[in-house]
């Protein structure tokens, strides 16, 4: 079977938590080696997109495909080709950095000198004593993303990087994420901050209530509207600002 051009396919998902409709049917595609952000306000289903995407979450309807394989049911042999990065609150309980994330490599049966070196690339090495909840919130979101990398992954996920952070922190961030799509790999991440998205990604999915609204480049959609930034294409869309 040939390889699928796409990294990810995502055809009419639905989701429902009791009276609520999380996504509404969602339809995307992300290519291979794109940057791509799913944009929208706290509650407009980002996250259960991604999970879903991830084979972490059953859809009611719909179907997701990663890499060519359907995600659900859970598919053991995209574990390896996909690194979801877990919000820093998943950590294994009091173990250093380091320990961290030679558990997260020998979960993976990956050397413990390319763990070090992974260590080494989010710029944490002198942190490896430190035990994780002693870590700055940035360089919780490091360690956090270098777990999720530490397979050499081709699909990376990555939900709200730089939440929380202070400027300094995101901008250093948003140079490791460049780093890390310049390396090849597909990233798909969720962000409530437009003007990251503006910067970091080559194409963008609007969301709000279950629904994409539009997808395109930051700048298409920003000179199709008519205006100056995707907080005003936002606004557009919806009538509404972005932060309520
Ligand atoms: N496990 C769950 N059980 C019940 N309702 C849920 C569950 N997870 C999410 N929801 C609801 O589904 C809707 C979409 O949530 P989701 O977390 O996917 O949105 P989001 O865009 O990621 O939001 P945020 O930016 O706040 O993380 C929200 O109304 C949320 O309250």
């Amino acid at each position: 079977m040939t390889e699928d051009t796409a990294a990810i396919r995502v055809d009419g998902i639905r989701k429902r938590y009791g009276d609520v409709q999380a996504v509404d049917g969602v339809t995307f595609e992300v290519g291979r080696g794109e940057f791509y952000g799913i944009l929208g306000p706290n509650g407009a289903g980002k996250t259960t997109t991604m999970e879903i995407v991830e084979g972490l979450r059953e859809p009611d309807e719909g179907t997701a495909t990663l890499l060519g394989e359907p995600s659900w049911p859970r598919n053991p042999k995209l574990l390896s080709r996909i690194g979801v990065q877990l919000q820093a609150s998943a950590f294994f309980e009091k173990l250093t950095a380091r320990e961290q994330i030679h558990t997260f490599a020998s979960l993976y049966g990956v050397s413990a000198t390319r763990a070090d070196e992974m260590l080494e690339s989010v710029g944490l090495t002198e942190k490896g004593d430190v035990r994780d909840d002693k870590l700055s919130g940035g360089q919780a979101q490091r360690l956090s993303i270098a777990c999720a990398l530490v397979h050499d992954p081709e699909l990376v996920f990555l939900d709200e990087p730089t939440t929380g952070l202070d400027p300094q922190a995101r901008r250093n961030l948003w140079d490791l994420l460049r780093g890390i799509n310049s390396a090849g790999r597909t990233v798909v991440l969720t962000t409530h901050y437009l003007d990251e998205a503006e910067i970091l990604c080559d194409r963008v999915a609007i969301m709000d209530a279950g629904r994409i609204l539009r997808i395109g480049t930051p700048a298409d959609l920003i000179a199709e509207t008519g205006v100056d930034t995707l907080e005003d294409v936002f606004l557009h869309l919806t009538g509404r600002e972005f932060r309520e």
